[in-house]
């Protein structure tokens, strides 16, 4: 142990542990990060004690520890939470180690391989749906229209957690007073309330039963959300092995499925007992306990990271407006369609959205408690001696603010710095929140598929500016993870273009196509356009509160729909009946509004109904009407495609293929045909040439920008400026 000190790295400090594990809940984080830097100076602490750590953020090390001499460390067990009652041991891979983690990490892994989460992506577009509305409501009923976006994230995570990994319908976006969100916060507030626990735990992990005991027996001295929580999902893991119809495509369906090498013949030997000796051979499959345990550790490694995350993001957006404007152009340029559900694939389109996640996480390493190694065979790295038992505790905070990766301004947030040319020069430990190596976060791929997805539809629809109710610097605190202390507040307006003629029209699109539109006659009004945000919002609000009638319908069939369930509301025909009904009027009345110019009414029930559906054409009326949400509508994003369940919509004859335009030519002709219905004028703006969202990375503040898109430079295109100003003074008249 002496070897550190030989090499003169600081000495035993007990605070900088706890400062570095535990207490910046005491010393909030951004203060306290230069004074510690300056204090210590090193990229090395060294602590000793019953277990003897060192803490970080030498980032060669930190790649050999975590990276390249996997078999000699494992995963720490930080925290006392479960264990198997036969061996003391851990249930959870999280803290298992081994041969044991192996087995347990192969089964849950192909539960997040792309294929599958590209299966769940319709249903998180659902849960997103419905938070955009939630956002709505919440500001509206606040002054300066600020909402708190830490709760209302954890809503969204929750849901999208239970739904895709547990195969359970919760509500809490549209109840918040959920019994699963009660409890899951509760769990979090214990780790922050308990340290003294979950530091026991730590420097003597070898009393881990006596920590164990501890932790169990506090649940009759004060209720333990744990095993509420363990409860429910006991109750679907008995309920889903026994009912073997109920099988879907989720993490809990591919622990039962999950066969493998059993470790001692004791094991065998229950699994005989089990399922009867006929299927015996050395195979065993997991116990309700070990998969009740799992469904647990992933509900809270991934409801909290998440919905934490989302919170620095939109709290970076709203303190950083040139982002959010760079990021929004991104954004409407992949995904120009208002409602309809984003793919998949087109996620992946959208990498500036990617720097933007990326550097949020620099900025805050939430889950950095948990990266720790622990020497199992004593080993010499770069030079060092580590003796086995020595715990090696990455410290990210330190390593992502290190001006030496991150140059000279560590706090400032510049999604920039992830260009692929500013990465190639960069060391790969230097950023590292979801840990590195074979042990890294196993959910990596799920929380970036609800980040991408949450950031890219909020965005769409809000401009997010700082509240005045936010005190600044944030207050953080430690847990389970680094969260804000009281949440955060952010003033969330509603875009004009969610409301404006151009949104409309966006909207309409993926409904009706330019020339639908045209015949509808949609474009003949002579009002002018309402385009800043507070003509936007003040008549949207009028309408909104005309329309009362019909919002409370959609709000009617949101709620049944929740309380009947998804599947059974889709089998359910009478509320299909009403969901066609509804829609079908909201449609109608929709047009109508927008022909006898009142715009915003219209823009309304347009959105609604056309919220998740598409239309098809009925042949003998000639009429187009939707079908109900669920039933699949982009070939891409939909996981296994059902027919509709409605034969009553007859599919449309087959007619010649319109060559699909380009995104720009699309808009710019919806545009013009809004502004005059006159399709020759989409033909002239083919010759524009491509938008590439690429650009938009290099794009400053000067380049042409026509709504939100920035076009391409007017030496490519000499017909360019001439058009745009067409565009413009078509506008301008109305
Ligand atoms: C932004 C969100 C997230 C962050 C920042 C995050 C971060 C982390 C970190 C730092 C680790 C430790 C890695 C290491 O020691 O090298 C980890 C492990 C883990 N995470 Fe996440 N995580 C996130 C989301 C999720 C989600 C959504 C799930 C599950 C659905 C999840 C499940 C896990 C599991 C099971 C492990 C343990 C892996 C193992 O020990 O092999 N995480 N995560």
């Amino acid at each position: 142990m002496k070897i550190f000190k030989e090499l003169g790295i600081p000495g035993p400090e007990p605070n900088f542990l706890f400062g570095n594990m535990l207490a910046f809940r005491t010393r909030p984080m951004f203060r306290k990060y230069q004074e510690w830097r300056e204090e210590f100076g090193e990229t090395y602490g060294y602590f000793e004690g019953p277990t003897p750590v060192l803490v970080t953020s030498d980032v060669h090390l930190i790649q050999e520890v975590f990276i390249k001499q996997f078999n000699k460390f494992h995963a720490r067990k930080l925290w006392p939470v479960q264990v198997d009652p036969d061996k003391d041991e851990d249930v959870h891979m999280f803290f298992a180690r081994g041969r044991r983690w192996k087995r347990l990490r192969n089964v849950v892994n192909p539960a997040f391989s792309a294929a599958k989460i590209r299966q769940m992506a319709p249903s998180v577009n659902d849960i997103i749906n419905q938070l955009l509305d939630v956002i709505r409501d919440g500001a509206k009923s606040n002054t300066d229209r600020s909402i708190e976006v830490l709760n209302l994230f954890r809503r969204l995570t929750l849901d999208s957690i239970l739904r895709c990994e547990v195969g359970l319908d919760n509500s809490s976006m549209m109840c918040p007073d959920d019994l699963f969100l009660k409890h899951c916060k509760g769990v979090i507030e214990d780790t922050t309330k308990m340290p003294w626990l979950y530091l026991l735990g730590f420097l003597f992990p070898t009393l881990h039963s006596v920590w164990i005991t501890i932790y169990k027996s506090l649940h009759y001295i004060r209720f333990n959300p744990v095993y509420w929580l363990e409860d429910r999902m006991r109750e679907v893991v008995v309920m889903r092995r026994e009912n073997k119809e109920s099988r879907r495509p989720d993490l809990i369906q591919q622990m039962l499925d999950a066969r493998f090498q059993a470790e001692s013949f004791k094991e065998i030997e229950k699994e005989h007992t089990r399922i009867g000796p006929s299927r015996g051979n050395t195979l065993r499959s997991m116990t309700n306990e070990e998969i009740v345990s799992h469904a647990l550790l992933f509900l809270l490694a991934g409801y909290e990271t998440t919905s934490t995350t989302l919170t620095y993001i939109f709290h970076e957006l709203s303190q950083n407006p040139h982002v959010q404007q760079t990021l929004r152009r991104e954004i409407m340029s992949v995904l120009p369609r208002g409602y309809c559900e984003i793919a998949y694939d087109d996620l992946k389109k959208l990498t500036y959205l990617d720097y933007v996640i990326w550097e949020a996480l620099r900025k805050y390493p939430l889950a950095s408690s948990v990266t720790a190694r622990q020497c199992v065979t004593a080993c010499t790295i770069n030079g060092l001696d580590i003796p086995e038992g020595l715990l090696i505790h990455a410290n990210l905070w330190d390593v992502q603010y290190d001006p030496k990766h991150w140059g000279d301004n560590p706090h400032e947030f510049d999604p920039l710095r992830f260009l692929p040319e500013r990465r190639k020069t960069r060391h790969p430990a230097a950023w590292m929140p979801f840990g590195a190596g074979p042990r890294s976060c196993a959910g990596l791929r799920f929380a970036l598929l609800q980040l991408k997805m949450t950031v890219a539809k909020v965005l769409r629809d809000f401009d997010f500016q700082p509240s005045v109710k936010q005190t600044m610097p944030l207050k953080l605190s430690e847990g389970a993870t680094i969260m804000p202390m009281d949440g955060i507040e952010i003033s969330a307006l509603r875009r004009a273009s969610a409301m404006s003629e151009i949104g409309c029209l966006r909207r309409m699109s993926s409904v009706l196509t330019v020339a639908e539109m045209a015949e509808l006659n949609v474009g003949s009004r002579r009002t002018s356009i309402a385009v800043t945000d507070s003509d936007a919002d003040s008549e949207s609000n009028a309408s909104e509160d005309e329309d009362l009638d019909m919002d409370a319908r959609w709000r009617s069939y949101l709620s049944r729909r929740i309380s009947s369930r998804r599947n059974s509301s889709l089998d359910d025909e009478i509320t299909q009946e009403s969901i066609l009904d509804i829609r079908r009027a909201s449609i109608t009345k929709g047009i109508e509004m927008l022909q006898v110019q009142s715009i915003h009414k219209g823009i309304n029930l347009m959105r609604r109904a056309s919220c998740g559906a598409v239309l098809e054409k009925n042949i003998k009326t000639g009429v187009r009407y939707p079908v109900p949400p669920g039933t699949p509508h982009r070939e891409d994003c939909s996981g296994d495609k059902k027919s509709s369940p409605k034969e009553a919509i007859i599919p449309q004859p087959q007619e010649p293929p319109v060559p699909k335009p380009s995104y720009l030519r699309s808009r710019l002709g919806r545009r013009r045909a809004s502004a005059l219905p006159d399709l020759e004028s989409v033909k002239e703006f083919n010759t524009i040439t491509e938008f590439s969202p690429r650009q938009e990375l290099a794009m400053d503040d000067e380049s042409p920008a026509v709504g939100g898109v920035s076009l391409v430079s007017s030496d490519d295109n000499p017909k360019l400026p001439e058009m745009c100003s067409r565009l413009y003074k078509r506008r301008a008249s109305g």
